[in-house]
């Protein structure tokens, strides 16, 4: 069946065989891109083989269909395949697909069923023999169902929704960063304010100076007006420091963040399956000498990483690292089902957490050997140097009135040993709540370019 079909192309070729579809197929179909209809192509639909992958070739409705489509980016021909399913899957047409709340309409319970072309044994052209349709003139491809729907794309809105972005690792709207070309941190009037959204999706910190340090109340009051808490054992909002076990006023807990040693950077709650999204802390009362803050961008060291060492990563994206939270011989959190480095579908990173101290034993599994553990003690080793390698540390020496926000996903903190009495107050404050809120601001975070 396939040879057949490439024949045919192959008889006309690709570019030909689009002038003879031309002749054959006038009417232009209704792209299914929205807005700007005079948007030039970013693509050139060369052509289409249709596969029929199933075994039993016999077949003509089997489900297992596929679509190579050739296509010219920036001039060069690339090639893509994708599944009949798919692209039924991804129809835009208004019958399928709500575009007021930019949703499919279909419940998927039929989908096999649906995703069937429409042969046309009298067409003369091959591909229309399968039902599918070239439109040269819209860059369009459309396929006819055996239920009698259409579904047209344009080539762009196929390829934009099917590929990857380009091979971006992380969204545009961030700037990686180390403390070289950084040097400060970034400091914005007003913390409810598009400054302050834009900063933090950017950088993954962002700070508020001028704030009220008698106490922790004006910073609670602060960010109060940023997100909800996001709350845990370590209640909403906390004031601690190196002495808290002899305060009444202050929060403690058996965890070295309430003594006086250095602390290399790390995430903060890894023991969590819902993550704390923001670190906030302010400096109350700074140490005699030392404890200034150690800040990393993660996303920066694990782009090194990727660079360098891309077997490492690739290790690192996918081991599960169990980490807990002990009080005693209490376990008061512990979680197991993620990697130090997470992807989003698109492969970019979407969070890392590292925090090498509360990470719990590492179980022998089944179908784990022991070169499996030394593979990833290597590649932890290998972030880890990255993470604490000095230039690509900001320090900064906090100091009363200045409130640090920090994406949690994304960037490590660590502070630097000191001597003397230090305190700080701080919560951890929702990420989803805040981005969510932060659209009105940044909204090609969110807009759908193509939806
Ligand atoms: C922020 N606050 C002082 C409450 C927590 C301190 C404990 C941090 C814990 N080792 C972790 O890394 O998650
Ligand atoms: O004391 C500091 O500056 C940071 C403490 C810390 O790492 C934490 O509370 O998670």
């Amino acid at each position: 069946m396939t040879s057949l079909i490439r024949s045919a192309v192959r008889r006309f070729g690709p570019t030909s065989g689009l002038r003879f579809s031309a002749r054959l197929y006038s009417e232009s179909a209704k792209s299914v891109r929205r807005g700007d209809a005079t948007s030039t192509s970013k693509y050139e639909l060369v052509g289409v083989v249709v596969n029929n992958d199933a075994n039993n070739s016999s077949a003509t409705t089997n489900e297992d269909v596929s679509l190579s489509i050739d296509y010219k980016a920036r001039n060069e021909p690339r090639r893509t395949t994708v599944s009949v399913k798919w692209l039924r899957d991804h129809c835009r047409s208004d019958t399928l697909y709500n575009w007021q709340t930019r949703q499919r309409k279909d419940d998927m319970t039929g989908l096999s069923g649906k995703a069937q072309l429409l042969p046309d044994a009298q067409a003369s052209d091959p591909l229309a023999k399968h039902g599918v349709l070239l439109h040269p003139d819209s860059q369009t491809i459309q396929l006819n169902w055996k239920d009698g729907h259409k579904t047209v794309f344009d080539i762009d809105t196929l390829l934009d929704l099917y590929h990857l972005p380009a091979d971006t690792d992380v969204s545009p709207l961030q700037q990686l960063w180390t403390g070289e070309s950084l040097k400060k941190l970034p400091v914005v009037e007003a913390a409810n304010s598009a400054e302050f959204a834009k900063n933090f999706v950017k950088y993954g910190i962002v700070a508020v100076e001028g704030v009220g340090h008698e106490n922790g109340a004006a910073t609670k009051a602060l960010c109060e007006t940023i997100a909800p808490f996001h709350t845990t054992f370590y209640e909403d909002f906390w004031v601690f420091s190196n002495q808290a076990q002899q305060s009444k006023d202050e929060q403690y807990h058996e965890d070295t963040a309430y003594s006086n040693e250095a602390l290399a950077p790390h995430t903060d709650g890894t023991y969590f399956e819902q993550t704390p999204g923001i670190q906030v802390f302010h400096c109350l009362h700074p140490a005699a000498s030392g404890g200034d803050t150690i800040l990393v961008d993660g996303f920066n060291a694990v782009r090194q990483l990727h660079l360098s060492n891309p077997h490492a990563f690739d290790v690192l994206t996918r081991t599960l690292v169990p980490h807990h939270y002990l009080e005693g011989e209490v376990i008061d959190a512990r979680c197991d089902v993620f990697p130090v480095i997470r992807l989003d579908s698109d492969g970019r990173l979407h969070q890392v957490r590292f925090n090498p101290y509360d990470r719990a034993p590492f179980k022998a599994r089944k179908g784990t050997t022991v070169s499996d553990i030394a593979d990833f003690y290597k590649s932890y080793e290998a972030l880890a140097r990255l993470m604490n390698d000095q230039s690509a540390s900001l320090r900064v020496p906090l100091r009363p009135g200045t409130v640090l926000f920090i994406d949690n996903y994304r960037v490590l903190h660590g502070r630097t040993a000191f001597s003397g009495y230090r305190q700080l107050c701080g919560c951890y404050l929702s990420r989803d709540a805040f981005l969510s809120k932060a659209r009105r601001h940044i909204p090609s975070v969110y807009r759908h370019d193509v939806s």
